[in-house]
């Protein structure tokens, strides 16, 4: 077999709605006016999580600016002592006390450094907590819709970077309140000695400050185009290095042609950044050569201020360190506020997710809906997934009443999931109603509504939890362990839960230390005990038993039947042999209902069951 070389992985790009980078067209003047109210956002923040230590930070920010006074003005002191008449040892011993407040004052500003770190190491990880668990909390209660909609996900990946920004948020807020502070202090010092300096000195740091803003645009900017590539890339590696797929990877050659595809998603990422590193270099030289020009400019000055004799040599030293000092702050202050604005645009794009998720999520109606759930009725339902024209459901009508047993068969793609994700009020109909004991649930709150639901959903999952919560989800119901073993004795899974190490405390995840894995059908049979553990009004079982052994599935379904005088029960199967537990069974195709009845009625019919019947036993 010859080897073809395989095909590049499409380019992909961030389109749609949202694709338009917020910062495009967006004046400098604009990009600074920004950095007040994020800083009023950090400290808003910063505020919630911990007053403590935001008081901290302030007091210490407010001690290091004013040490940092002090040190100048003594310096000053200490340079006319030096410059003075007497001998050496009369001018050092004159400048001793102002030596030695200028030590306490340097000792003072290191402490209040320190603390000052130990403030934002508190406030920093509560801060990445609330924001990672807003985020996570925010994406959990949205719509089911909205994952369906074009980029949801893209701009969710956006947001994450919000998150990951908060580690430095603080400290960037820090050193910018701090900078200001020293800047102010130093600055009126200079002021005192000569205020003919200052213009010089702040010319010298600007081109710093708009080099910086404008590096931290072009950054934003390769990370806004290459947002599809990193969340494509994220979700390769996972796919790609989860133990889960690592047969699969293997046994079928498959690392070769993932690493080339993950590469080239990375190199195409790469080429958008290196494209843009001439710009960055141009606006750095440009930076860094005017503001060497004004700093030049700022010492000569000096030199001839004091060599025409118009400040004192003694003047003249302190300036120097004035100089140093505020140009210090200054460099810190551009640098911080660069760093703060960078910041900036990656909270606005978590903050637009985080509204975008409060939109999205549900707005239905203050009803609520009680057990026992008597009746669900399908009026007429019509739905399309968002950007699909040819609906997923076109006019379904069904009642479903407390006690039976339905199943809803039919070829891929014809509506079966879509259907029972409205019946369980989890996606609501674009036209017509479904209700529940008569009331419509587009008005129902839907929590109400899942309370009383059990879903094993053909996809299930395989949480990284101890197997009890595995099975009751967190929600524990009265009597402890015991109906946790009884949903595990109705899928016949007891004796390998017994063999496990640790039994209803083992954790199911080979991924984690001490964790183990079960086979495929096993975790099937834990998924089924989930949705039987919950005692549901409506219990929806989508291809519930497709990995299971026959005599589990057999289990299953005598489970199923003696369940079922209590609850409406939905199955949807492709082995039909299944459907004769059922009261009705419901034929789909295309998102409709082309047949219904009883499994006689429909097998010796002529109708789609019939044929797919006659196809099933046809070996
Ligand atoms: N999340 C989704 N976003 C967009 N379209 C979807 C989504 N889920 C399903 N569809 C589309 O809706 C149609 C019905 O899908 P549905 O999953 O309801 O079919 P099904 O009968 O359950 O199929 P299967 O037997 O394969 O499970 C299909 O055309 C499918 O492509």
């Amino acid at each position: 077999m010859t080897a073809v070389a395989p095909p590049a992985p499409a380019e992909i790009k961030y389109t749609g709605q949202y694709s338009v980078n917020p910062m495009d067209g967006v004046s400098f003047r604009a990009l600074c006016a920004r950095i007040p109210s994020v800083m009023k956002r950090i400290a808003g923040m910063s505020w919630a999580v911990d007053r403590t230590a935001v008081v901290l930070l302030v007091v210490c920010q407010v001690t290091v600016g004013l040490s940092a006074a002090g040190q100048l003005t003594a310096t000053s002191d200490v340079m006319r002592s030096l410059f003075g008449d007497g001998t050496v040892q009369e001018r050092l011993h004159q400048a001793l006390p102002a030596l030695i407040f200028v030590a306490v004052m340097a000792a003072l500003s290191r402490t209040a450094s320190a603390v000052s770190a130990y403030g934002d190491r508190r406030i920093t990880p509560k801060l990445t907590t609330e924001a990672d668990t807003t985020l996570v909390s925010s994406v959990c209660q949205v719509e089911a819709a909205a994952y369906s909609e074009d980029g949801f996900h893209d701009r969710q990946e956006a947001a994450e970077m919000g998150v990951i920004r908060t580690h430095v948020m603080v400290a960037d807020a820090q050193q910018l309140m701090s900078s200001l502070i020293q800047l102010v202090t130093a600055c009126s010092v200079l002021a005192v000695l000569d205020w003919r300096l200052l213009p010089f000195l702040l010319l010298a740091v600007l081109p710093a400050g708009v080099g910086s803003v404008l590096t931290a645009r072009v950054d934003y900017e390769i990370h806004y185009a290459n947002i599809a590539n990193r969340n494509a890339r994220g979700m390769m590696r996972w796919w790609a290095t989860s133990p889960k797929y690592g047969d699969e990877v293997r046994a079928n050659s498959m690392s070769g042609y993932l690493l080339y595809w993950y590469r080239i998603l990375s190199q195409q990422a790469d080429e958008r950044s290196l494209a843009a590193a001439p710009r960055i270099l141009r606006i750095n030289l440009a930076s860094a050569a005017c503001g060497g020009l004004f700093l030049v400019a700022t010492w000569a000055a000096l030199y001839w201020l004091a060599a025409t004799g118009q400040i004192a040599v003694a003047i003249a030293a302190t300036a120097v360190f004035a100089v140093r000092t505020t140009l210090g702050a200054l460099t810190q202050l551009v640098r911080s506020a660069a760093a703060v604005f960078h910041t900036s645009l990656y909270l606005g794009d978590m903050t637009t997710f985080l509204d975008e998720a409060q939109e999205k999520a549900p707005h239905r109606g203050e009803l609520t809906v009680r057990a026992p759930l008597d009746e669900v009725c399908v009026r007429g339902a019509v739905y399309h997934y968002p950007g699909k024209d040819k609906p997923a459901l076109d006019g379904v009508s069904l009642t479903l009443k407390r006690g039976q047993i339905l199943a809803l068969v039919g070829v891929n793609g014809s509506g079966k999931t879509t259907l029972t994700r409205l019946l369980a009020g989890i996606l609501l109909a674009d036209e017509g109603t479904v209700t529940w004991n008569g009331t419509d649930l587009a008005e129902v709150d839907p929590d109400t509504v899942w309370a009383l639901t059990g879903l094993v959903p053909q996809v299930f999952a395989q949480w990284p939890l101890r197997l009890r919560e595995n099975v009751n989800l967190g929600q524990p119901r009265s009597g402890g362990d015991v109906p946790v073993w009884e949903a595990i004795d109705a899928v016949g899974l007891r004796e390998a839960v017994e063999d496990l190490p640790d039994q209803l405390d083992t954790l199911l995840a080979r991924e984690i230390f001490s964790g183990v894995e079960l086979s495929g059908g096993q975790w099937q049979r834990v998924a089924c005990a989930r949705g039987l553990h919950r005692l549901p009004e409506l219990l929806i079982m989508d291809e519930p038993t497709s990995q299971v052994d026959p005599e589990g599935e057999h289990r299953a379904f005598e489970t199923l039947k003696a369940m079922a005088a209590d609850r409406i029960t939905i199955v949807v199967t492709h082995r039909l042999e299944n459907t004769k537990i059922a009261d009705e069974i419901v034929v789909m195709e295309e998102g409709r209902v082309t047949e219904h009845g009883t499994y006689e009625d429909l097998a010796c019919g002529d109708g789609t069951f019939a044929r797919l019947l006659a196809l099933s036993q046809d070996r």
